[in-house]
């Protein structure tokens, strides 16, 4: 079943005295119930803009789609009292930066108790009088449901004492025991789908490693759904069970995590494989698309990628069309506009005469365009 169903969504944030920026342009999301998806692209493709979007987030922005879907309802429909209630319960945020994302002078228990109670889980008042007295004179006395369920969360997580960890404050917690327990204040609303934006990037490799194994454990065990965002694919290879692929603020492909490792099908993916070992880095040499994205406000008409591309040719101005490479997985790239497959684009700046010249050829009007555009080192 679909939980979450986007089409077509555009953001654009005005800018005094300068061209408005779009910084999602067009991009179709969609996530099933229990599973993983994974939202990667460079920096700067839209991806946070893009999850925020979800949460309705995105003061001073304009936000419009074709559909907006979560859970079969418009989200843009509701009110801002029934966002609320959507925020922090049904769709639980997870970020990088758990110092800033967590209140420093609350100790940890404390702050997932908060979220349980908001819920409704358990028979205590949530109201703000009862609330600030908690916080400011009390605490949450520690026979308290909220108490308890708070501590039953962080060895949901697995943090080990959590009975005492439960009473310390953020900062005396490691980057990663911190996002740990921002999953588990995250889980305090009992979430159907938890977006979590980059929550690995600043931690270092085992560290990631395991809350990555933890995220999985949550989605197979309770259903919970994650949209997964990173500019890692090998987290993605690792962790989700699909995966869309973004740049400059338009998908260029998505589909199953196998489809998209196993049968890359453009050429972005392509070069975003070529950086990790998954992708099956050639003799483990990892190499990064030369050039950078375009400035969301000067993008090239059609195929944002296409100045970078070493398979561009004349088609890709037109605009991005939609591609089936197969069963839930599209490729929005102008190589298969003929229909044909272009077979291997290599990357030292030339493509594949016997794969992606025919391709190309058969594609364009004049088979001399087909030939790479310049591509310079680093
Ligand atoms: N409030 C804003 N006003 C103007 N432009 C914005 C605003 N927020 C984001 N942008 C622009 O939108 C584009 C997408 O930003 P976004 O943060 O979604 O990228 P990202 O894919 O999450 O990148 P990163 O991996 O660095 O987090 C960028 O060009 C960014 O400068
Ligand atoms: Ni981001």
């Amino acid at each position: 079943m679909t939980l979450l169903d986007i089409e077509n969504l555009r953001v654009t944030f005005p800018v005094d005295g300068g061209p408005d920026v779009r910084a999602v342009d067009g991009v179709d999301l969609s996530v099933e119930t229990g599973e993983i998806h994974g939202l990667v692209g460079e920096s700067g493709s839209g991806k946070s803009v893009t999850a925020r979007s979800i949460m309705r987030l995105l003061d001073g922005a304009r936000v419009e789609s074709d559909r907006f879907e979560y859970r079969g309802e418009d989200l843009y429909a509701k009110s801002e009292a029934e966002m609320r209630s959507i925020r922090g319960d049904d769709v639980g945020m997870v970020f990088q930066d758990s110092l800033s994302a967590l209140n420093p002078v609350m100790t940890v228990g404390e702050q997932i108790a908060e979220v349980v109670r908001h819920h409704g889980d358990v028979d205590e008042s949530a109201g703000l009088l009862s609330e600030l007295r908690r916080k400011y004179v009390t605490g949450t006395s520690e026979d308290a449901p909220s108490w308890r369920r708070a501590v039953d969360l962080l060895e949901t997580v697995g943090i080990p004492d959590p009975a005492s960890v439960a009473t310390t404050y953020p900062h005396q917690l490691s980057g990663g025991q911190r996002q740990r327990v921002m999953i588990a204040q995250a889980l305090g609303g009992d979430p159907s789908l938890i977006v979590a934006d980059e929550p690995t990037t600043a931690l270092d490799v085992t560290v990631e490693a395991g809350i990555l194994d933890e995220l999985r454990r949550l989605c197979d065990e309770f259903g919970v759904s994650i949209l997964l965002i990173t500019h890692d694919l090998g987290v993605v290879a690792e962790t989700c069970d699909s995966v869309t692929v973004m740049y400059s603020g338009s998908v260029m492909e998505r589909g199953s995590t196998e489809q998209l490792f196993e049968n890359p099908a453009h050429p972005y993916t392509e070069g975003l494989l070529r950086s990790v070992p998954e992708g099956g880095a050639v003799d483990g040499e990892l190499t990064t698309i030369p050039g950078s994205a375009p400035d969301p406000t000067a993008r090239p008409a059609g195929c944002p990628f296409r100045d970078r591309c070493p398979a561009a040719f004349e088609a890709c101005s037109d605009p991005l069309p939609e591609h089936a490479v197969d069963e839930g997985h599209v490729a929005r790239c102008h190589l298969y506009t003929e229909g044909d497959d272009p077979g291997e684009v290599t990357w030292d700046g030339a493509t594949d005469v016997d794969g992606a010249a025919t391709g190309v050829a058969g594609a364009a009007d004049d088979p001399g365009t087909a030939s790479p555009t310049e591509v310079t080192d680093g």
